[in-house]
């Protein structure tokens, strides 16, 4: 090799390989996603973000990742050919060429330094900027349409949305940059290298047969044969690494349900039991742990047998080559460098076949994820129009999942300042026809005319606290601002919670201090704080005692005159502040009281 022109040659064939690898991979590319079935659901999660008309920069960004493989790839080959060099310096005790050689060698260390780092920086700014569109994007996707709601009645749900969104999103990055960039990588490396062979092989007498060129038959036969044994003996760490994954996520979950439910568990003394649980779902675990390790020790102990076999096995095909002088030690090293190439070339693709097959689950994963919340958006919801200062129910049926009809063409009005109590038996589908108002519920038809927006406030049976400090949590769905400090510590007042008005900016998990009675006054702080036009509360005061309640609700139709209220209850004493009574059976009828 003549170092004076390495640079000239570098370029243009870092020129000539660019151009055809990028041509070549588009056009793979291209073919994946119109013929395979995993290239379709790749183009699903990523074609958005890859294409032109969302912005060049990543398909620029990634095509100068192509052009840095290739110019890994050759950086290795020149490796290969300083090494040449170098030890035919060596041998031919040489000491100018030893000098100068040393003088390329920092030349190409400072390069290959330099591209390693750039390159990295470049993989990491690409997969980050990747990463951080695609949870945007999973995250809209899931709450678009109540999709993250509305998902649990669809036939068959998604599972673990929380998996999906943070870890398989991550997986799918990093999986399709790390496996196309190391098919293309190992591709031309196996081209390069090949050559780097062809150029150092001669031909070999088997049986009086002259096979030309044997050595590089030699190497694609070792490599070939090896790859299959591998490949049988590591197939089943596959289906182990991903029990592997099950069961940690198994006994993960374990714990974190014993962590959450503490408290009930603490009453019910009932440790013994849930330790049974633990350790049953913790041995699994282990067992599975054992056979990965003794399969390992298979396919690992086959691995390492071959790499050692594989540092003498080029020395032995080029010995009676090199002691008869026909080639020098230079070429005999750059065998067995080109060679050890070829060979991780080669075992690349044996190697990224449990890397696919899991790249492979993410996007099933994913892609299943993106379906099931189209599909949790095309359920049928009541026909709701926002209309300001009215409530108004047309024509409304509300259904069980399984048909059975709940409330049968209801139809109401309610006028700003007028307040509605339902009433009726447990089961009787009173919460059920607050989801249909919200249009949450999808076995439900009917039309409803009402406030929208911040302007509608629900208040569920369970009380909600957000993630975050106080100030949060009380104006939720809203966000409060500095300003706002005043009114959150009247309202809190008002509520009878003036102990927390020195807490605003703390930040804890409220929904384990505060009592549920506590939750629920906190819930009327949010409504006096937001103010909405009308306000759903649904068993929103079944924690507190009647003095209580009755406090509340004299305080929201004083404060809030012109505020419509529907309110599920059954205390009798909440007949007071409603104007209206709906009272439900729960097989479909209904009858409409005014006060
Ligand atoms: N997601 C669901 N899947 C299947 N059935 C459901 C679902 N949600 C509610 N149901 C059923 O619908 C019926 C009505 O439930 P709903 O919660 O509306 O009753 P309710 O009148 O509010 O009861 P309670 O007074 O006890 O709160 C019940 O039989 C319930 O089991």
């Amino acid at each position: 090799m003549d170092w004076n022109q390495a640079l000239q040659e570098s370029l243009s064939w870092l020129a000539v390989a660019s151009l055809i690898t990028i041509a070549g991979f588009a056009a793979a590319g291209a073919l994946a996603v119109r013929f395979t079935h995993w290239g379709g659901q790749f183009w699903q999660i990523a074609g958005p973000y890859l294409r032109p008309k969302h912005s060049w920069r990543p398909l620029l960004v990634f095509t100068l990742l192509l052009v840095l493989t290739l110019f890994s790839v050759r950086m290795n080959v020149l490796f290969s050919f300083w090494y040449n060099g170098f030890y035919s310096a060596l041998q031919g005790l040489d000491q100018p060429a030893f000098w100068y050689l040393l003088g390329v060698f920092a030349i190409l260390a400072t390069i290959h330094v330099l591209r390693a780092l750039f390159t990295y920086y470049v993989t990491q700014a690409f997969s980050i900027h990747w990463r951080v569109w695609l949870n945007d994007r999973m995250t809209a996707d899931w709450m678009r349409g109540d999709a993250y709601y509305r998902g649990q009645f669809l036939a068959e749900p998604v599972d673990n949305p929380d998996q999906r969104i943070e870890l398989d999103v991550n997986n799918f990055v990093t999986g399709s940059v790390s496996l196309a960039l190391g098919a293309v990588s190992a591709l031309v490396s196996l081209v390069a290298f090949t050559a780097i062979l062809w150029g150092l092989s001669a031909p070999l007498e088997v049986g009086g047969v002259e096979i030309p060129r044997a050595m590089v038959f030699a190497v694609y036969i070792y490599v070939i044969v090896a790859t299959w044994i591998a490949f049988r003996l590591g197939r089943p760490l596959i289906r182990l690494n991903f029990f592997n994954e099950k069961l940690t996520a198994n006994f993960r979950y374990a714990l974190m349900r014993l962590r959450e439910n503490a408290e009930n568990v603490a009453f019910y003394q009932g440790t013994g039991i849930e330790r049974q649980t633990l350790l049953g779902r913790f041995a699994a675990l282990i067992g599975n742990v054992w056979a990965l390790v003794y399969r390992s020790l298979k396919f690992d102990g086959f691995n390492l047998a071959i790499s050692q076999v594989a540092v003498v096995f080029p020395f032995i095909l080029q010995a009676p080559r090199f002691f008869s002088g026909a080639i020098k030690l230079g070429d005999v090293m750059q065998t067995s460098q080109a060679f050890g190439q070829v060979q991780d070339s080669l075992s690349f693709f044996r190697s990224s076949y449990d890397a696919f097959a899991q790249y492979r689950a993410t996007l099933d994963r994913l892609t299943g994820f993106l379906d099931a919340n189209q599909q949790a958006r095309t359920l049928p919801r009541v026909t709701t129009q926002e209309q300001a200062g009215v409530l108004e129910i047309d024509g409304m049926q509300v259904l069980r999942p399984d048909g059975f009809r709940l409330l049968a063409d209801l139809n109401l009005r309610l006028a700003p300042g007028q307040a509605l109590l339902i009433k009726g038996p447990s089961g009787s589908g009173k919460t059920t026809l607050l989801r249909a108002l919200a249009g949450l519920w999808p076995y439900a038809e009917g039309e409803v005319r009402r406030p929208g927006g911040n302007q509608a406030l629900f208040l569920s049976q369970r009380p909600y606290l957000p993630l975050g400090d106080l100030r949060t949590a009380i104006a939720y769905p809203a966000s409060s601002a500095a300003e706002d400090e005043d009114r959150l510590k009247q309202v809190l007042r008002q509520v009878n919670l003036a102990h927390l008005t020195e807490q605003l900016d703390l930040s804890q998990d409220w929904t384990r201090i505060l009592s549920v009675g506590e939750q629920q006054r906190l819930a009327f702080a949010r409504v006096l704080f937001n103010r909405p036009q009308i306000v759903f509360l649904d068993e929103s005061t079944s924690a507190m005692d009647e003095g209580l309640e009755h406090a509340l609700y004299s305080l929201l139709r004083e404060e809030m005159r012109d505020t419509m209220l529907v309110s599920i209850g059954h205390r009798s004493t909440l007949a007071n502040f409603h104007t209206h009574r709906l009272e439900v059976d729960g097989r479909g009828s209904w009858s409409l009281f005014e006060a």
